[in-house]
């Protein structure tokens, strides 16, 4: 029986602007109503143009930013969403941001890092601690050597891939990518969508992936879901959206996409592999 890690029912997230001497105060409902399931293992992309509200999905499922209304469902238990995050959810779903720049803290060592979760998260001693650290180092295709480093002396992919490493380390059953390859640059990109694709592989992760790129989720995506001004307006397997998209916007979407090759790139890194 397939087991489902995130569910969603009916969720909306609403923001208020605050009134002024002018102004009445307004308020702007972002993500209308969005229903989802997701099985373990398996990836969903999340497409939309600027501003359609991936972000504020994204931030609901992480309860960064709860949601005003609608369920929340984690592997199979409700969240209290009023109560804010617990401990457990905190282990269980982690987020990864587009910008590997910002979201590395300059003065903090790589070890420390990638430490830090399990300092605040868990009772491991020390000793542990640094030897899963440079475990996780290794699965994101970095050195033990690079431990003692700042972030300023890695390249963009680098630093996305610390970002990873840090959010797999309290062995997370969801992970909420919010665009994040779209700093990279595109040979970068591939290298990073598939060092995604072996670490779900590897660890039975489940993957939200939010992105505007089609190229991308054509590639790494099980399913997908098209949104358009806060609602979902396609939901399907990847192959079903892509070669029978059903709603106008879509449509639309997909013939003004210039076709990047992310695939093409793969492959060509797959053979240079083979080759060395
Ligand atoms: N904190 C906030 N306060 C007020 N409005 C917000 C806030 N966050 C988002 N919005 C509004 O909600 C809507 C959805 O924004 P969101 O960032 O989720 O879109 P997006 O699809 O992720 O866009 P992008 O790809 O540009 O990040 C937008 O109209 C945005 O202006």
């Amino acid at each position: 029986m397939s087991e489902i890690v995130l569910e969603t029912r009916n969720l909306v997230r609403d923001y208020t602007t605050a009134g002024g001497m002018f102004r009445q105060a307004k308020t702007v409902r972002a993500v209308k109503g969005i229903s989802l399931k997701v099985e373990k293992g398996k990836t969903l992309a999340i497409v939309g143009e600027s501003g359609c509200g991936k972000s504020t999905l994204a931030r609901m499922i992480t309860m960064i930013d709860p949601p005003t209304a609608g369920d929340l469902i984690i592997d199979g238990q409700k969240v209290d969403t009023a109560k804010g995050v617990s401990p457990e959810l905190r282990r269980k779903v982690q987020i990864v941001f587009q910008n590997p720049y910002g979201s590395l803290n300059p003065r903090q060592k790589i070890g420390d890092v990638l430490m830090e979760p399990l300092i605040i998260n868990s009772d491991l001693p020390a000793s542990e601690r640094r030897h899963r650290a440079m475990e996780m180092l290794k699965k994101v295709g970095l050195a033990p050597e690079h431990f003692n480093r700042y972030p300023h002396m890695f390249s963009g992919g680098q630093r996305q891939r610390i970002a990873i490493a840090r959010a797999l380390m309290l062995n997370p059953r969801l992970l909420v990518l919010d665009e994040p390859v779209s700093a990279l640059d595109l040979s970068v990109q591939a290298q990073v969508l598939n060092l995604l694709a072996d670490l779900q592989d590897e660890f039975g992760l489940t993957y939200v992936f939010i992105s505007h790129d089609l190229s991308v989720v054509r590639y790494i995506a099980d399913e997908v879901m098209v949104m358009y001004f806060g609602e979902a307006v396609e939901y399907g397997t990847r192959d079903d959206v892509f070669s029978n998209p059903q709603h106008e916007y879509t449509k639309t979407l997909f013939a003004a996409t210039p076709r990047t090759d992310v695939e093409s790139i793969r492959a060509r890194l797959a053979r240079k592999t083979a080759a060395a």
